[in-house]
């Protein structure tokens, strides 16, 4: 028989509201060791923003691509042990992605502002700051570290938060991509008057696995709606193969993020290449 007590701390899975926690105290201490008058200075002198949303509807790959820069993931491990996020950033672009994102989470994801930094000095593309935003002073340090988009995640947001939030990023003349991955949270995040990006994540938050099929449902439920208002609607996470891409791109959405398959590949240039330019059809 199993008891709770023997049950190591280690094999416990890792849920989302483990890394909020974990989050809170993180961003209690980073409070802590700032003042404002040092934020205003660091957002003063932060690089210009560069416009997310034409960089994504002005590729010539549809859909376009946001590849992201990640070290691990606490779900599946380390996922490129020579991990050099500048290098990883160069040829992503050579290849032809038209943003990336930059995951910058530390516990579970071995991020850090400091990548977001790194690669905002030496590759010419917009940025997505990929992270679990549950405070503004996320948004001004994602800013100050050259971030020209922000993820919202609408799970752990209430409705005022995102309204908040969202004030806060357009302030700063970036873009916010809003995540859903059910029906509940896109119609809440269609309720708010400015949403412009969403991002279907087909990622459980009870167990992180990914079924590329969320996408499609909720496309099929609100495709009309997302199209009426003019949304450009993402999909990200369990995207690995030129047919996962097509797949989601006959449901309608503009943009794909992808990580972990592109990462697993030794030479990142040419798997954007191969998957940007293989040519499975895609009826419209
Ligand atoms: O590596 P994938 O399966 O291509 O997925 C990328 C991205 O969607 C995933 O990393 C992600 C989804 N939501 C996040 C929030 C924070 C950090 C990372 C993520």
């Amino acid at each position: 028989m199993i008891y709770p007590g023997t049950i190591h701390n280690h094999q416990m899975p890792v849920t989302l509201q483990e890394i909020i926690w974990h989050k809170k105290l993180e961003v209690a201490k980073m409070q802590q060791d700032m003042t404002w008058a040092s934020l205003q200075r660091q957002l003063s002198s932060a690089p210009t923003v560069r416009d997310f949303s034409t960089a994504l509807q002005q590729s010539i790959y549809k859909p376009s691509l946001i590849a992201e820069v990640k070290k691990s993931s606490f779900y599946h491990s380390l996922i490129r042990p020579d991990f050099e996020p500048v290098t990883i950033a160069q040829a992503y672009k050579r290849g032809g992605a038209s943003c990336l994102s930059v995951v910058t989470d530390k516990k579970f994801f071995q991020g850090g502002f400091d990548h977001l930094r790194a690669i905002r000095y030496r590759v010419a593309i917009p940025l997505l700051c990929k992270d679990f935003i549950i405070d503004p002073c996320q948004i001004y340090l994602a800013r100050s570290a050259g971030a020209d988009a922000v993820l919202l995640i609408a799970a752990i947001l209430t409705d005022k938060e995102l309204k908040n939030f969202l004030r806060v990023i357009y302030y700063l003349g970036m873009n916010a991509i809003i995540q859903v991955n059910n029906l509940h949270d896109l119609d809440r995040v269609l309720e708010l008057e400015d949403a412009r990006i969403i991002s279907i994540n087909n990622q459980s938050y009870s167990d992180f696995s990914s079924n590329i099929h969320i996408t499609q449902e909720l496309m099929d439920a609100r495709r009309s709606q997302l199209q009426k208002l003019g949304i450009l609607v993402i999909s990200e996470s369990g995207i690995e193969t030129p047919e996962d891409l097509s797949f989601v791109a006959e449901a309608g959405v503009q943009t794909v993020i992808m990580g972990e398959s592109l990462l697993k590949e030794h030479d990142l240039e040419l798997a954007v290449k191969n998957l940007l330019q293989s040519k499975f059809p895609i009826h419209h």
